[in-house]
């Protein structure tokens, strides 16, 4: 690998249709989002691990909250392909990734009754209620552009840790969520949304609406940035 990592090159779907759109039209808080301090100090190893538990915590309590947004998007769904699909996502939440989400808590200390014991941050309830008000409000493609951002992000953020020359691998205690988010299975999920937000998109008359799909996507983004720093250590 030489050199750095660059969606354009690297990955173009991240830059292509409605969702390459957003992302370009919002990069200055994009930027914000996938370059963030939480991002290096992970790259480099140097994030403080009880910062990383506490991310951890309240990310699996973002995981409910999501999966309760997806449970919405079966609700808003206008056919019953879009029922099934959304329906999809909601038990691959349910039945996989909370529970491998457990399991790696369990990896680093956490148990089951810290996870179900913890408190919601406020970033966390700021972010998530902000997406299950989009959720009730908006339709599917509005809910579905509110989750875009998290979806790619954190793939951007992986495949970019992954592939970079300056990340360390040996001895990094972060290299097993870097392999997790830059790995085959989040990647295919990833591909999967992107291809889902441009038919969705087309279907529901994008073009007219993007001015407020823009501050959607771009509002989500924000509260991603606000996400990092949950990760407070205590
Ligand atoms: C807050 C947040 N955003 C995105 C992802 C990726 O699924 C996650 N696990 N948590």
């Amino acid at each position: 690998m030489t050199g750095e990592w660059h969606a354009e090159r690297d990955w173009p779907l991240l830059t292509q249709g409605l969702a390459g759109r957003l992302r370009q039209d919002c990069m200055k808080q994009w930027l914000d989002f996938v370059e963030h301090p939480f991002v290096h100090g992970v790259a480099n190893g140097t994030l403080a691990e009880g910062a990383f538990r506490n991310f951890l915590i309240q990310d699996y309590l973002y995981l409910i909250q999501y999966a309760r947004a997806c449970a919405l998007l079966v609700h808003k769904s206008d056919t019953l392909a879009a029922m099934r699909h959304a329906a999809g996502l909601l038990s691959g939440i349910l039945d996989t990734e909370l529970s491998m989400h457990v399991g790696y808590c369990r990896q680093w200390g956490i148990g089951e009754s810290a996870l179900e014991q913890a408190e919601e941050s406020i970033e966390l309830l700021a972010y998530s209620r902000f997406i299950l008000d989009r959720a009730q409000t908006g339709d599917m493609l509005d809910l579905l552009v509110t989750l875009a951002p998290c979806l790619i992000g954190y793939a951007e953020v992986g495949a970019r840790l992954h592939a970079s020359p300056r990340t360390l691998r040996e001895g990094n205690p972060y290299w097993s969520w870097i392999a997790l988010y830059g790995g085959e299975d989040y990647t295919a999920l990833v591909e999967d949304g992107i291809r889902r937000l441009d038919e969705v998109g087309a279907a529901c008359g994008a073009q007219a609406r993007y001015p407020s799909l823009l501050r959607e996507f771009t509002t989500a983004v924000r509260l991603e940035t606000v996400f990092w720093t949950t990760a407070r250590s205590d």
